[in-house]
């Protein structure tokens, strides 16, 4: 039954992944070299199912789970899964650096999610901090370790990473990423559904932020491209993709936003980003990095992923009315929310 569920789970990630497959079967686990990967806020409700994703994957060999409470009973839960990963939950500030030393990436879903009513950025005097403390600890701990910033609002979250790394001299560009993969995964579902492709079949970028407008999908260089969708289909695609977060958050009614689609898209991002350090080829991901794109610092377009992180981040190319429209719409947005968070992590 358990062997069954696995081969199950396995297929559907395997479908699921855009640039190359999720849980690659072409070797053995024992082929792959040794990874940790910790998460940051392992207790939550996007934390407990991530991990589970990230004890499935092979390529994970250490499974660090912290939290400032609750992670010893989700390791020694997700401890019981007969796959390679060893895992460990460590609990508290004092247990944060045995939790981080070591790490290959990190992921931080940890801090507070919306509630109706709430914009991402209504989060950003709890997460603010919260991230703070936390980049401080990787700068310390693991500053060499690949960064997925989950932690909304991630349009300044990011930036604030950026500083406490700059600050403790230990920022390199090319290992710091805010998570958009939930974006693409929304904008290939929704996208499928009108166009009636075939959902495994679909690749969509998605560039800008990760908040309302600055999100911006690129339907016209959706593939497989779709001759059937109107102007008004693509602006109602693009509305739904911006509006996706809110779209739970409000089915949720106060007990908070999207956790299992967004646990599925870390997983996808973390194991692109392990494929990447292990050397696999043409890894590519949509990613909110730091960014020569347009002139804003940070950005999210794709990125090729390799042994350092960001090998490459990738053009726009060639976009619809309508999408240079919004990308000029999102600019100032995207810009505000990017220098308050330097500004944040600046003065405090
Ligand atoms: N990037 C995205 O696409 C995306 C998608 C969904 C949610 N999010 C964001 O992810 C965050 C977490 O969402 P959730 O639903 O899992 O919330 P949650 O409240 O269920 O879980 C958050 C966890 O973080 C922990 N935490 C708080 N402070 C911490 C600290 N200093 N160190 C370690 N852990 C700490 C909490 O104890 C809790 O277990 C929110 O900010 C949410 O907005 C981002
Ligand atoms: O919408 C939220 O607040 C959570 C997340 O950013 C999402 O896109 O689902």
């Amino acid at each position: 039954m358990r062997t069954h569920f696995l081969r199950y789970a396995d297929a559907v990630l395997r479908r699921g992944a855009s640039s190359s497959q999720f849980f690659p079967r072409a070797f053995s686990s024992g082929s792959f070299p040794e990874r940790k990967v910790t998460i940051l806020g392992a207790a939550g409700g996007i934390g407990q199912p991530l991990s589970l994703l990230m004890k499935l994957n092979p390529l994970v060999s250490n499974l660090s789970l912290y939290d400032i409470a609750g992670t010893p009973g989700v390791a020694a839960d997700v401890s019981h899964i007969n796959t390679r990963a060893e895992v460990e939950g460590y609990a508290g500030d004092d247990q944060l650096g045995k939790a981080l030393d070591g790490s290959d990436v990190v992921i931080i879903p940890a801090g507070v999610p919306r509630k109706p009513g709430m914009t991402r950025d209504d989060l950003f005097n709890i997460n603010a901090g919260i991230v703070k403390s936390l980049a401080t600890a990787i700068a310390k701990y693991c500053p060499n370790a690949l960064v997925n910033m989950i932690s909304n609002p991630v349009n300044s979250t990011v930036p604030i990473a950026a500083e406490v790394f700059k600050k403790a001299g230990t920022f390199d560009e090319k290992r710091l990423f805010g998570v958009t993969t939930l974006d693409v995964v929304r904008a290939k579902t929704f996208y499928a559904a009108k166009a009636k492709v075939p959902v495994e079949d679909v690749n969509v970028s998605v560039v800008g932020g990760h908040a309302g407008i600055t999100i911006l999908p690129l339907f016209s260089q959706a593939t497989p491209p779709s001759n059937s969708l109107s102007h008004e289909d693509i602006k109602a695609l693009t509305k739904r993709t911006q509006d996706g977060g809110t779209e739970v958050v409000e089915a949720k009614a106060g007990k908070g936003s999207a956790t299992l689609s967004m646990a599925y898209a870390g997983a996808v991002f973390a194991d692109a980003c392990l494929k990447g350090l292990n050397g696999v080829s043409d890894i590519v991901e949509c990613s909110f990095v730091q960014s020569n794109v347009t002139e804003l610092p940070f950005f999210a377009s794709k990125v090729r992923l390799g042994k350092n992180g960001v090998e490459e981040v990738l053009g726009l190319g060639p976009l619809s009315d309508f999408e240079k429209q919004g990308l000029e719409n999102l600019k100032p947005e995207l810009k505000a929310s990017i220098e308050k968070g330097i500004k944040f992590a600046r003065e405090n």
